[in-house]
This record gives C-alpha cells, sequence and structure tokens, in this order.
C-alpha cells in the first residue's frame, strides 16, 4: 500500500489527508488515484468500506482551482444520506485548500440550499431529483462542470434515476472526466458506462469474493413468526455494539423498531417515508450512540459508514445478491471486523443458495440461540459494566454505606445476583405483533424488459489483483486502521424497499416543484432466470 505523499498530492490535501488518521492507501485508492488524476474516464469498483469515497473525492479536490467561482464538479449519488456523508468527507479532505463543497438533496428546505449556492460551490454533492430541480429554476449551472462522479451507479440505476441522470449529463460539457463506482457493478451497468463514459479505464479491486473479507457470514433458518424472538435472542447474546436490522418494507420497519423499543432496546427506525427531518434526526443519534440498533429498509444499505456498526441483521431476506452485499458491507469496514445475521425462512432457502453462489460465499448455518444464550449475553454485558465501574475512576465511596447495612442482613451472593437481576432488566414480555412478510422466492417470472440484450459484464469474481482482505495483503491497512482507534466515521445514504420486492421509489421530495413525489416503483422485479444466467456465464 503507497504512502499518499507518493501520489504527488499538495501539502493541502496531503495534510487534510493526515488530518483524517489515513496512513496508507488502501487498493483501491492505490489504483484509482493516479488514474483519476490522469483525466480518464473510469469505472471503479472495490469492496464495501475500502474507500472509494476518498478515491475518487481526493482527485477532485485537487484538480480545483480554488479561485474558481462555478461548479465544476458533480458528485451524484443514489440517495440523501449518502449525498450529505460525501459532502462531509469531501468537506474533510477539502479544508486546508479551502474548496468550496455543498450537498443538495430532497426532503431539505430549497430556499436554505439556493441561499448556499449562492456561495459559489465548486463541488456540488446531490442527489439526482434534486439536482435537476436546480437545474431548472436555473439555481445551478452545470456549464464548467469538468468531472462529474456517480456513486453507487448501479443503484442510481435500480432506482430509476436513469433518466434524470441523462438529463442532467445532457447539460455538462462533453469535454469532462466521468467516473463510476461501486461494489457491485450489475451487467446493466455497461449501458450507462457506454452512454456515459469515454473509453473507461477498469479500474477494480476485486478478490474471487464480492464481500468483503472482514465479515463473518451467518445463517439462521426460522419461520416467519418467530423472527423477533431470533432478532431478540440474537441481540442479547450478540450484545452488538451498533446494529442495523434491515426490514424489507416501510410497515415492517416501523413495527419492527417499535416492538424493539416495547422490548426496551433503544431502537429506532429508517425509511423513506420519513421526513428528512425525522431521518437527519435518527442518523445522527444512530452516530452518536444514542441509539444502538437501526431499523431500516434498503434505504440504509448502500454506501453508509457508521463506525461501531458490529452487526448487520437481514430479519428479512434481501431480494438480490447485490443488496445482500451492500447490507452486510455497513460492517466489517476500514479494516474492522463485523458479522451478518440473516433470517431465512424454509421457503427461503433456494433464495439463500442463490445469494450465496452469485457472491460465492459461504454463509454459515447458525442454530436459533437459545434463551440460555441471550441471558447469558445480557449478563455478561451487566458483568462487563460492573468491573468497568470497578476499574474506572467513579467514586463508589458514596454506596459504601448501603452496601455494608446491606451485607450485614443478606448474603454477597444473594445481594449480587438481585443486583443483576434488576441491571439485565426483565425480558419484557410485551405483546408483539408483526405483519407477516410474503417469503422472497427465487421465482420465474416473465423477462424483465429492461434486461433484454443485457450484456454480462464481470460483475463478480474477476479475481485481478485482489489481495485485499483476501489473506494476507489487506492485513496492513487493517493494522493500520486498528491504530488509528477511536476516528469517527459518519456516512449515511437512503433508498427504499417498497411493499413486496420492488424497490421504493424514494425520489426527493422537494418543497416545490421539479420533483416527482414519487408513488410506486414502475421497475419491475429483477427476474430470477436473469439473474441466474448472470451467474452462470460469471462463474467459467
Ligand atoms: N486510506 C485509508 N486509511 C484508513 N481509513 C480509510 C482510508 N480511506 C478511507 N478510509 C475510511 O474507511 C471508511 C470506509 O470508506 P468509504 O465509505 O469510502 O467506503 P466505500 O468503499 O465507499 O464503501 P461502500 O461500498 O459501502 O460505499 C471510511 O470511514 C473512511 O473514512
Ligand atoms: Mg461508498
Amino acid at each position: 500500500m503507497k504512502n499518499f505523499a507518493e501520489f504527488g498530492l499538495e501539502p493541502k490535501v496531503l495534510q487534510a489527508i493526515t488530518e483524517l488518521g489515513f496512513e496508507e492507501s488502501t487498493p483501491i485508492q492505490e489504483k484509482a488515484i493516479p488514474v483519476a488524476l490522469s483525466g480518464s474516464d473510469m469505472i471503479g469498483q472495490a469492496q464495501t468500506g475500502t474507500g472509494k469515497t476518498a478515491a475518487f473525492g481526493i482527485p477532485l479536490i485537487t484538480k480545483i482551482d480554488t479561485s474558481e467561482e462555478r461548479v465544476v464538479a458533480l458528485v451524484m449519488t443514489p440517495t440523501r444520506e449518502l449525498a450529505i456523508q460525501v459532502s462531509e468527507e469531501i468537506g474533510k479532505l477539502s479544508r486546508f485548500k479551502g474548496v468550496r463543497s455543498l450537498a443538495i438533496y430532497g426532503g431539505q428546505d430549497i430556499g436554505r440550499q439556493i441561499r448556499a449556492l449562492k456561495k459559489r460551490p465548486q463541488i456540488i454533492i446531490g442527489t439526482p431529483g434534486r439536482l435537476l430541480d436546480h437545474i431548472n429554476r436555473k439555481t445551478i449551472r452545470l456549464d464548467d462542470v469538468n468531472t462529474v462522479v456517480l456513486d453507487e451507479a448501479d443503484e442510481m440505476l435500480d432506482m430509476g434515476f436513469m433518466d434524470d441522470i441523462t438529463s442532467i449529463l445532457k447539460l455538462v460539457p462533453d469535454e469532462r472526466q466521468t467516473m463510476l463506482f461501486s461494489a457491485t457493478m450489475p451487467p446493466n451497468i455497461q449501458k450507462l458506462a457506454n452512454t456515459f463514459l469515454k473509453n473507461p479505464e477498469h479500474v477494480s479491486v476485486m478478490p474471487k469474493q464480492v464481500s468483503a473479507p472482514l465479515i463473518e457470514q451467518n445463517y439462521i433458518e426460522v419461520n416467519e413468526r418467530s423472527k423477533f424472538d431470533a432478532l431478540s435472542r440474537l441481540l442479547d447474546m450478540e450484545s452488538p455494539e451498533l446494529a442495523i436490522v434491515f426490514g424489507r418494507t416501510k410497515r415492517r420497519v416501523d413495527e419492527l423498531s417499535e416492538a424493539l423499543q416495547k422490548r426496551g432496546y433503544t431502537a429506532d427506525g429508517l425509511h423513506g417515508d420519513l421526513s428528512q427531518n425525522q431521518r437527519d434526526a435518527v442518523m445522527r443519534k444512530f452516530r452518536d450512540g444514542s441509539i444502538d440498533v437501526l431499523v431500516a429498509t434498503d434505504v440504509a444499505a448502500r454506501g453508509l459508514d457508521v463506525s461501531g456498526v458490529t452487526h448487520v441483521i437481514n430479519f428479512d431476506l434481501p431480494q438480490d445478491p447485490e443488496s445482500y452485499v451492500h447490507r452486510i458491507g455497513r460492517t466489517g469496514r476500514a479494516g474492522k471486523e463485523g458479522s451478518a445475521w440473516s433470517f431465512v425462512t424454509p421457503r427461503e432457502m433456494d433464495h439463500l443458495h442463490f445469494i450465496e453462489r452469485v457472491t460465492r460465499h459461504r454463509i454459515n448455518r447458525k442454530p436459533m440461540p437459545s434463551l440460555a444464550e441471550a441471558i447469558e449475553g445480557k449478563q455478561r454485558v451487566v458483568a462487563d459494566r460492573l468491573i468497568d465501574v470497578i476499574h474506572g475512576d467513579e467514586e463508589l465511596n458514596e454506596y459504601k454505606a448501603i452496601t455494608l447495612q446491606l451485607l450485614e442482613q443478606y448474603d454477597s451472593v444473594q445481594l449480587l445476583s438481585a443486583a443483576f437481576k434488576l441491571l439485565t432488566g426483565e425480558k419484557k414480555d410485551v405483546q408483539v405483533n408483526l405483519t407477516p412478510e410474503d417469503p422472497i422466492r427465487a421465482k420465474r417470472r416473465k423477462p424483465d424488459i429492461r434486461s433484454n440484450g443485457r450484456r454480462l459484464n464481470a460483475p463478480y469474481g474477476r479475481s485481478g489483483g485482489g489481495r485485499y482482505g483476501s489473506g494476507g495483503g489487506g492485513s496492513n491497512y487493517r493494522d493500520n486502521k486498528d491504530r488509528r482507534g477511536g476516528y469517527n466515521n459518519n456516512r449515511g445514504d437512503n433508498r427504499n424497499n417498497n411493499y413486496g420486492s420492488r424497490r421504493e421509489y424514494d425520489r426527493d421530495r422537494s418543497s416545490g416543484g421539479g420533483d416527482r413525489s414519487g408513488g410506486g416503483d414502475r421497475r419491475p422485479r429483477r427476474s430470477y432466470e436473469n439473474r441466474e444466467s448472470r451467474f452462470n456465464s460469471d462463474s467459467e
């Protein structure tokens, strides 16, 4: 892995990188930064959590002339939280150089955005719908844009943003550099690349497995009606630092987060029907740890980078292998370990195997956590807390009198056991009602119209130079990150699953005209047939 100084970056950018605690480049950064600096168009692919944002962010900032008064670079993301997060990272990377960047996304007051635009940002990071709105209002002009980045390009396609992206890119001069980034590159991405990129260089750091290497992947076979018990036992047994629980629909997310709260967990839900203020509040609480379980639709599957997420739980299996890869990729980031758990109903076992085949990763079968394991997990947490208090510098003197007094009457084991009982919290047996979801089935459907003539573009498994994380090669980066310790990363993104398996058409909803306010997605479900054939021709 290279030292960032070897890229010939200017001192102010290097200083920002150092401040962020990045000591060496990650593999995708090592490969992509020189290509991006050379001005070529690029398709960049690397596993989740391996620093793709800085891989395009650093060259982007490097290229900016700070005396520039106009928008010269545009980054598009599929979701609002991701726009915010990417803009935060770009802001951090550019703070010594003094580049002006701004996030533009739906759900935020447009007047406020217009005022911020008057400060003449050079880089805009936005979601397509709201960007288009500003373009139509002439509050954003793209005549001087020379660099465009599509982060999670495949997802933007899946969400039906193709038309918006096309309209936006028509307004950007042809003489430009265009770059696509994602951890997954399904075949239809080629269409986008053919349309918008010129002789792109493929920069890929993909070992055999598409999913990030530091994630232990497990599944539990469980009936639909036992899923909630499985969840609460799993949370108790594992006591995650932070966990993201993915549910299939918005209703599911609402019901689940309410049920978890009733049972005494600090949980909250995130999906596209919440107001932007609510969404921001939930993300804030999750990032600062005031909730430790985030229940979300696929709105949180892409790009979200929250440090301390140790567990991802698929309460419902995702429809696509891509979605699985991105969801579980919310943990095991930047060299840290994580674990992923999927609940699979008996009828969904085929679908699980399909995911295993496409991602080329075995998912370990685990038994339903027992009540005893759950209780033990909770007790361990309390024991750790007690020991921390003993070893910490907290003053215990004021508790001594009452303790001694009680010890005269009761035995110490009895006393401490009672304290444990209180502290572990009686399992609140509140009635929990969840509306059952249909199982995801890998059933054949009419071929997806949009997949006609789809070309297969090595979405997975071209092993290439994938040393990173596949055992030895990644360890430097990992050690490096571990030393970095408490650095806080913040990221977010959004996009949803609607009812059933269809994606939520989670367009930006602006206060004024411009954006469509999105009802259901018109996108037909990807057919199993197509997905299989993709896998097959991929696996040779
Ligand atoms: N060179 C580096 N050294 C240490 N940490 C880094 C480095 N580059 C990036 N990071 C950190 O790694 C984390 C993941 O980065 P990032 O969000 O860019 O991943 P990604 O590849 O875009 O993942 P995803 O596919 O999920 O979007 C972030 O917290 C980021 O600050
Ligand atoms: Mg990313």
